[in-house]
C-alpha cells in the first residue's frame, strides 16, 4: 500500500501532454492553451472617448466656459477634422478622440445650445479618455499554458486571435465492469442495478478537458474484459471501474496482466479509495477505479483529474485545497487519509454524518471533500482543515 503523494507521483509519469493543434476561437473555451499567444493588435488602436460628451482642450476648462460645436465623432466614425480653441467636438463612448483635443466633458456637466455648449461648475481632473494600447499592445502575450476562461476568449477576440493553439484533448477509455450493471433508462433485472459510475467520471473528465469513449460494461467474465480492453485500443487512458478488489469476480488486474499490463501499483493509503491500481498498457496509461460510486468519484478528483491536466500540458499538481475552519470535533484519523463527505455552512465545514462509500446521495450533496492526512489527531470545532471542491 503506498502513499496518496507516492501514487499520484506515478502516475504523473504515466502521461505526458498530447499534441498541439489549432481550434477555432468558438471551440478554444475550456481548452488548454499550448503556446503563447501574441496579440497581434494595440487595444483600443487609438486614444478614445470612455464617456459620451464633448472634446475640447483641457487648457480652456472652466466654469463657464463657452465653446462652438464643430462635428461628431462617434464609436466607428471619427471626426477628421482639428479641434482648436474655442472649438469641440460632440464624442460618444469609445469613438477616437479628435485631434486638437485633450479632454472630454461628459454631457452631464454641459449645457447645450444650437451649435454652443457652456461648461458647468463641477468639471473634475478626470479627462476621460482611454490612451492606445491602455489594454494591450501589440505582441503583449497571453501565457501557457493555461485553461481558457471566458474572459480569456473575450481577450483573444480582442487580439484578433481567430484560431488557438490548444493541447489536444486527451482519449479516455471509459469502462464499467460487473454483472449486476444495466445502463440507464434499461429494465434492470431483480438483482441489478443501474450504472452510475462511469456517468459521473465522464462527466467529471470531459469538464476537465477530456473526450471520454464510453466503453460497453463488461461483465465479469475474462471473455468479456478482454473484449472491453481491446475496444479501449486508441485511448491515451483507460479507466476501469470496479473489480479491482480481492473479490472471486474481480479480474481487471489479471486480465489486464495478460494483456500487457505492466503495474505501477495496486492499493493505495485512503478511504474511499483503497483498491486503486494503475500502470502502463501499451502505449497509454491505465487506472483501475474501485468499484464502489464514491471511491469511484474521489478517485476521479484525486488521481484522475490532475493525469487529465498534465495530459494538456498543465503542471503535475494535486487537485486544489483550500483551509476551511471546522464545524465540529472529529476523532483521531486512522492510518489512511480520509477524504470525507462534508458541507459548508456558515464557512464552516461539516463532515456528513454517514461516510458510506456507496452513498451517491451524500456525495452530490456534499460541497467538498474534507481532506484528513493519515493519523491526524483529533481537532477541534474551528481547527483549519484541508479541503477539495466538490
Ligand atoms: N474482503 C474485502 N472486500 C472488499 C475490500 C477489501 O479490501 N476486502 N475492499 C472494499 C472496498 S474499499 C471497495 S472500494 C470495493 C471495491 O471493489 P471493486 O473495485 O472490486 O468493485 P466491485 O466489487 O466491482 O463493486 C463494488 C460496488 O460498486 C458497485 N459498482 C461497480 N461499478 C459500478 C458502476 N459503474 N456504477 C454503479 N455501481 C457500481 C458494485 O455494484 C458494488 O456494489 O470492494 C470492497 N470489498
Ligand atoms: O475504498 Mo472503498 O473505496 O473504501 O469503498
Amino acid at each position: 500500500m503506498i502513499s496518496v503523494e507516492a501514487a499520484l507521483e506515478q502516475l504523473f509519469t504515466l502521461v505526458k501532454p498530447g499534441a498541439v493543434e489549432l481550434v477555432p476561437l468558438r471551440r478554444a473555451a475550456g481548452r488548454v492553451l499550448a503556446r503563447d499567444v501574441a496579440a497581434t493588435r494595440r487595444q483600443p488602436p487609438f486614444a478614445a472617448s470612455s464617456m459620451d460628451g464633448y472634446a475640447l482642450r483641457r487648457a480652456e476648462v472652466e466654469p463657464d466656459a463657452l465653446f462652438k460645436v464643430i462635428g461628431e465623432a462617434a464609436a466607428g466614425h471619427r471626426f477628421e477634422g482639428q479641434v482648436r480653441a474655442g472649438q469641440a467636438v460632440r464624442i460618444f463612448t469609445g469613438a477616437p478622440l479628435p485631434e486638437g483635443a485633450d479632454f472630454v466633458v461628459i454631457q452631464e456637466d454641459v449645457t447645450r445650445r444650437g451649435d454652443l455648449i457652456t461648461l458647468g461648475h463641477r468639471i473634475g481632473e478626470k479627462d476621460n479618455i482611454r490612451p492606445a494600447g491602455v489594454d494591450f499592445e501589440i505582441g503583449d502575450p497571453l501565457q501557457a499554458p493555461r485553461r481558457l476562461r471566458p474572459s480569456d476568449i473575450a481577450l483573444l477576440a480582442a487580439m484578433n486571435i481567430a484560431e488557438v493553439p490548444v493541447s489536444r484533448r486527451p482519449v479516455v477509455a471509459l469502462l464499467a465492469t460487473g454483472d449486476e450493471l444495466v445502463q440507464p433508462g434499461e429494465s434492470p433485472g431483480p438483482d441489478q442495478i443501474i450504472a452510475s459510475n462511469n456517468y459521473g467520471l465522464a462527466a467529471m473528465f470531459e469538464d476537465f478537458g477530456a473526450e471520454v469513449r464510453m466503453l460497453p460494461i463488461a461483465r465479469d467474465n475474462k471473455a468479456s474484459l478482454q473484449q472491453a480492453f481491446a475496444l479501449a485500443k486508441g485511448g491515451d487512458l483507460i479507466v476501469t471501474i470496479g473489480g479491482a478488489s480481492v473479490g472471486d469476480h474481480d479480474l481487471v488486474a489479471s486480465v489486464g496482466a495478460e494483456l500487457g499490463l505492466e503495474q505501477s501499483f495496486y492499493k493505495v493509503a485512503m478511504r474511499p479509495g483503497k483498491p486503486l491500481m494503475a500502470g502502463r498498457m501499451g502505449k497509454a496509461a491505465m487506472i483501475g477505479l474501485p468499484g464502489n460510486p464514491v471511491s469511484a468519484m474521489v478517485c476521479g478528483t484525486v488521481f484522475v483529474a490532475p493525469m487529465l491536466r498534465v495530459m494538456q500540458g498543465l503542471p503535475a499538481e494535486a487537485a486544489p485545497r483550500h483551509r476551511m475552519p471546522l464545524a465540529a470535533d472529529l476523532p483521531e484519523n486512522g492510518p489512511r487519509a480520509h477524504y470525507m463527505r462534508a458541507r459548508m455552512q456558515g464557512g464552516r465545514v461539516c463532515p456528513e454524518s454517514s461516510q458510506d462509500s456507496s452513498l451517491l446521495s451524500v456525495l452530490s450533496s456534499s460541497d467538498v471533500l474534507l481532506v484528513r492526512p493519515p493519523h491526524d489527531p483529533p481537532r477541534k470545532a474551528g481547527d483549519m482543515v484541508d479541503c477539495i471542491n466538490l
